[in-house]
């Protein structure tokens, strides 16, 4: 039986992040992949021009219409874009009950480029979070959703996890690659409260375009192949380190190149 897994987000043509990272992804590791696109981004590894948001009305469209037909195993949401957005998401992950929902708050490209409106991450705080599995902010997004700034080291982060869980996401895995250090370290706070580190040897390369988008897809694709969330985080980690390690191989553009997607028989 497949895993099918679902994309909801942004488009990128130069194949780095958001929906066309998330395919490679959801290929790379087992997954079919679908997508709910909701926004086109001109985007490449220098940067974004424009971005032309798809209505709420329209998303609502792409999700009924293929909710009503096939079946959805998780779910990847990246980027929004709106207010209306976020709450045409959330209507559908109650309406279809969909499982294995993993919420990465995309706010701001690497080049700075807002991907989502500021006005919104109200609607991302109150109506996404509690419908989430898993959300899995970089620091400066955990920031934002907080209200305070972002988080400096390991003890920093496990505070600012254990107070997204109280806004009310189920697991919240904060990501630590905006810290420097010879270690790239993120923190998954369970709905126990527990804590796991993974940890990560930094490699060494300029090319980190979509290395949150992949993360969040791996493990989305990976949770209904694994006994649990932490070890779907544990490989979809694994996955996204040799992407990395393997990024230099690539030859796209002229700015931060993207991961490269190997095929991974696990
Ligand atoms: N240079 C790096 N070497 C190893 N892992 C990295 C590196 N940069 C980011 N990561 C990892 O990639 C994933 C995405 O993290 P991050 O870059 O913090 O998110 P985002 O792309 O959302 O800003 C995390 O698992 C992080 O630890
Ligand atoms: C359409 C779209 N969605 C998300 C992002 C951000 O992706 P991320 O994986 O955080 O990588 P960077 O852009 O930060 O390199 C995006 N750029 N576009």
């Amino acid at each position: 039986m497949s895993r099918n897994i679902l994309s909801i987000a942004g488009t990128d043509p130069s194949g780095g992040a958001g929906i066309q990272a998330d395919l490679k992804t959801f290929s790379a590791l087992g997954g079919y992949g679908m997508t709910v696109v909701t926004a086109l981004v001109a985007q490449t590894t220098t940067g974004v021009s424009e971005v032309l948001e798809v209505p709420p009305e329209f998303v609502t469209g792409q999700l009924t219409t293929l909710l009503d037909d096939v079946r959805v195993d998780a779910v990847k949401i990246g980027m929004l874009g709106s207010t209306g957005v976020v709450e045409a998401v959330a209507r559908a992950i109650d309406r279809y009950r969909l499982p294995n929902v993993v919420v990465d708050p995309v706010m701001v490209a690497k080049s700075g480029d807002r991907l989502l409106a500021p006005e919104a991450i109200e609607a991302v705080r109150s109506e996404l979070l509690p419908r989430a599995d898993l959300v899995t902010p970089n620091l400066p997004e955990a920031a934002e959703l907080l209200g305070e700034p972002p988080a400096t080291d390991l003890d920093g982060m496990r505070a600012h996890a254990d107070r997204l869980r109280k806004l009310g996401a189920r697991r919240v895995l904060l990501k630590g690659g905006h810290l420097p250090g010879p270690d790239s370290v993120d923190l998954l706070v369970s709905d126990d409260g527990g804590t796991t580190t993974f940890t990560a040897e930094r490699v060494p390369t300029e090319n980190t375009h979509g290395t949150g988008c992949t993360l969040s897809s791996a493990i989305a694709t990976l949770r209904p192949q694994r006994p649990g969330w932490p070890e779907a985080v544990r490989d979809a980690k694994s996955y996204i380190t040799e992407a990395l390690r393997r990024a230099d191989d690539l030859d796209v553009g002229h700015g931060k190149g993207p991961v490269h997607h190997f095929h991974a028989w696990w």
